[in-house]
């Protein structure tokens, strides 16, 4: 087990990476300030992880917990309103600390509920997921989706700890363990390319789920988020790059209807397009969109637009980006392995060629 943190003045926190983590009480305690917690969950991780998380909490006054129904399409008002619901039947104040026990959907419901509950309860994020390890526990992101646009509804507001237990991933179905990679990619493309290159030499031990391997990608991952996010907390700037690929891969999931694919297939998908776009721009060569493509492929991933999808539908979709200022659709793009820049001059005609040549009609 060990611990990264994330610099942020007196909203700073742990990282702690480790396995069996879950049932061990040591490992939330010292995180959690009053007698009352309630755990935000959903049916398929309950029956493997709660009994093990609720044996820790058992010296606690009040210990609810709500199950949620799994899955993007339900990252809704309506879903958090349920945890609200629980919270003032229950009688929970504003002592209570809500745990998080999930993927990526559960993470950012139960982070936006605690950041509105009675103006801000604490809250902390025990990622189930690789996605959710890797990326959507970390940074105080946190929120809902909108019919019209994905994460349309949020806060910024930092977990007290992520506690990343490896243990979680062994049971982890395929298609959302290839999602995850989708993300722990994107840190190489955008800002390591010695990751990338280890990646581009360890994705079967990757795909193998590899103990060691993959205590390496979850571990360097989220020092790369972390170091990011520290200088950006609020995306003000340089954490924009953290979005790179998500401005197709949104478009896709609101399109194809939240759910259809799975954040990192969309994401995947989207990192070819932005990659697409920037060979077109002239800044990096076809050799690199190449080493894209093959890991994608070891990872499972797809690296082209859903069947039929039309470059219109993209477009109107990317039009309620939140990263558009001033009318103009802001997209992040590759400067080079490793780097990254936000840039909000490019010609639609040319974003159109990018989605066209990656199967856009
Ligand atoms: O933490 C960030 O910043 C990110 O952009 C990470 C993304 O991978 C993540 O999917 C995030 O939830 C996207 O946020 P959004 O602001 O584009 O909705």
């Amino acid at each position: 087990m060990h611990c990264l943190n994330v610099e942020l003045g007196e909203r700073s926190y742990p990282i702690v990476i480790g396995s069996q983590l879950l049932g061990d009480p040591q490992n939330l305690l010292p995180y959690i300030r009053g007698r009352q917690v309630c755990v935000v969950t959903n049916e398929t991780v309950a029956p493997l992880y709660l009994p093990q998380l609720l044996a820790a909490l058992a010296d606690f006054d009040k210990v609810d917990t709500i199950e949620l129904p799994d899955g993007e399409a339900f990252k809704t008002l309506d879903t958090v309103n349920r945890i609200f619901d629980l919270l003032l039947e229950r009688r929970h104040n504003r002592s209570t600390t809500l745990i998080a026990l999930g993927g990526g959907v559960v993470g950012d419901m139960t982070g936006f509920a605690a950041a509105c509950y009675q103006r801000g309860v604490d809250f902390v994020q025990i990622p189930t997921t690789l996605l959710a390890q890797v990326d959507s526990s970390v940074g105080g992101k946190t929120g809902v989706n909108h019919p019209l646009g994905k994460n349309m509804i949020g806060a910024f507001y930092q977990p007290r700890v992520v506690l990343a237990d490896m243990a979680t991933l062994t049971t982890l179905p395929e298609r959302e363990f290839s999602a995850g990679v989708a993300e722990v990619i994107k840190y190489g493309l955008i800002c390591d390319e010695t990751f990338f290159c280890w990646l581009e030499g360890n994705i079967s031990r990757l795909m193998a789920r590899d103990p060691q391997a993959l205590a390496y990608a979850v571990d360097r991952s989220c020092r790369d988020k972390a170091a990011v996010v520290a200088e950006d907390e609020r995306e003000s700037g340089r954490r924009a790059i953290l979005n790179f690929g998500h401005t197709f891969g949104h478009a896709i999931e609101a399109v194809q209807g939240y759910g259809a694919w799975l954040h990192g297939e969309a994401v995947a998908a989207g990192m070819v397009m932005a990659a697409e776009l920037s060979r077109l721009r002239g800044a990096i060569d076809a050799g690199l969109i190449d080493r894209i493509r093959v890991l994608l492929e070891a990872a499972r991933l797809p690296q082209a637009a859903p069947a039929g999808m039309l470059t219109g539908e993209f477009l109107d979709a990317m039009a309620v980006d939140k990263k558009i200022v001033d009318g103009r659709l802001r997209l992040v793009l590759l400067r080079a392995l490793g780097d990254a820049q936000v840039v909000d001059d490019t010609p639609k005609a040319l974003i159109e060629q990018a989605l066209r040549h990656c199967g856009a009609v």
